[in-house]
């Protein structure tokens, strides 16, 4: 029995140790990475840097999207309490659509969140509850085949005033995956969205929010925490309205420029083959392999992944010291670009799995993997 417990603690010593090796090498490299990358970025070499984008003008500079996503994804530390990780809150949801929103609410779990909540219709509360018991539902929203006329205006309120009781508690909102067009319902999430900015809280639009603020652009011009993720569509709808012109893809990063310039302060990821990023002031690419899969649903686990990165990120940078190039960089963009490296990643490898099968929910399962081979937990 000694023999057996003493093994039994050898184990365990050896456990610790090995743990605590892991621990240290893990911070260990996260020290090395932000020396090199980060703390070790002299003004000269972002000089020179500067001076060869300069030259590079015509080119998107690519990203150097893992270091960033190690840089910002917080240590698992037993002091931390439930929230800090991020509470996300996903508007969207309605008859037609229940995936879309359940892929964004989950994924941003599935990175790390510690809490993910969904708004939606009354119809996809029940279905999208069924999908996972981890997501919080609230059955909120209304579309117009359920709402007499005279009672909108009171049924708008509580909507509002049901959302409003949440809003400051959000690290991040995802609005539009799954939203569909009913104007009655895109009339409240409308007042959603002012409040939302009233609050401050980061929101990232894709999907159906995009209609709705392509629409009706003062939402969110001016407000930098704002992120668009258009997918190929709703970046040409963007295009026309905004520069009334069409998509030019020879001068792709300049166009994104102007758009987010013309918008006004928001950050715009435009997803493709490789995904563009821009605030206005500069432009990013992440390349990364993906998979050549295009399964809808993607676009819906790179919104929750922003939302979360984004969240982490603002985190980093109010805790990082002022004078580390990183904080430099808008939170926006560093968000961006690691949502865009670790869904790539996630669909590259639940590709190599599944081939031509490849859908949504597999390149959900591979998300924990891949953070994992670039950000190891311990
Ligand atoms: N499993 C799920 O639940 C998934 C749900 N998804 C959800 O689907 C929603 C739409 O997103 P999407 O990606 O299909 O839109 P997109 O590529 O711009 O359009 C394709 C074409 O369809 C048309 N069209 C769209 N909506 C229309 C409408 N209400 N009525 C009429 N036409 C409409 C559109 O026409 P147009 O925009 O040019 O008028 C274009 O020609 C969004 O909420 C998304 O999150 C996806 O995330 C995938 C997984
Ligand atoms: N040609 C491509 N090669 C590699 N990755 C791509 C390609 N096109 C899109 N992606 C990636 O797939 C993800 C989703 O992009 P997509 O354009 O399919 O969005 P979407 O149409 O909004 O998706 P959803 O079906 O969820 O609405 C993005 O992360 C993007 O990087
Ligand atoms: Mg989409």
């Amino acid at each position: 029995m000694f023999v057996k417990h003493g093994m039994n603690s050898q184990f365990a010593l050896l456990g610790s140790a090995k743990h605590c090796m892991l621990a240290s090498s893990a911070v260990l490299r996260r020290q090395q990475f932000l020396i090199r990358t980060l703390g070790g970025y002299s003004d000269q070499t972002h000089l020179k840097r500067m001076q060869q984008t300069k030259a590079m003008s015509g080119t998107a500079l690519e990203a150097d999207a893992e270091n960033i996503l190690r840089a910002i994804t917080p240590n698992l530390d037993s002091s931390k309490h439930k929230g800090q990780a991020g509470k996300i809150a996903v508007i969207g949801g309605c008859r037609e659509y229940t995936g879309a929103p359940y892929f964004a609410a989950i994924s941003a779990l599935k990175i790390g969140a510690d809490l993910s909540h969904v708004f939606c219709t009354k119809d996809a509360a029940s279905v999208i509850k069924s999908y996972s018991p981890e997501l919080i539902v609230h059955p909120i929203l209304e579309e117009s085949y359920s709402v007499r006329d005279e009672d909108k205006p009171s049924i708008s309120g509580k909507v509002l005033a049901e959302v409003d009781k949440w809003m400051e508690r959000f690290d991040c909102l995802v609005v539009g995956p799954g939203l569909g067009r009913d104007p009655f319902l895109l009339d409240c999430v409308r007042e959603i969205l002012k409040h939302a900015r009233q609050s401050n809280v980061p929101i990232v639009i894709d999907g159906d929010g995009l209609f709705l603020v392509t629409d009706s652009l003062g939402l969110v011009s001016g407000y930098p925490l704002a992120v668009l993720t258009p997918n190929i569509n709703e970046y040409k709808r963007l295009v026309e309205k905004v520069l009334n012109c069409k998509v030019d893809d020879h001068d792709a990063h300049e166009q994104l420029l102007s758009l987010a310039k013309g918008i006004g302060s928001v950050t715009i990821l435009r997803k493709g083959k490789s995904d563009l990023i821009s605030d206005g002031e500069t432009v990013k690419s992440v390349s990364i392999y993906g998979s050549p899969r295009r399964c809808g649903g993607q676009g819906d686990i790179l919104s929750g992944s922003v939302a979360v990165f984004l969240s982490w990120a603002r985190q980093h940078l109010s805790a990082a010291e002022g004078d580390l190039p990183i904080s430099k960089i808008n939170p926006t963009i560093l968000g961006c670009i690691a949502g865009s490296a670790l869904m790539r990643k996630a669909a590259s490898l639940a590709f190599q799995n599944k081939k031509r099968s490849t859908l949504t929910s597999d390149i959900i399962e591979c998300l924990g993997q891949s953070l994992e081979d670039i950000c190891p937990a311990i």
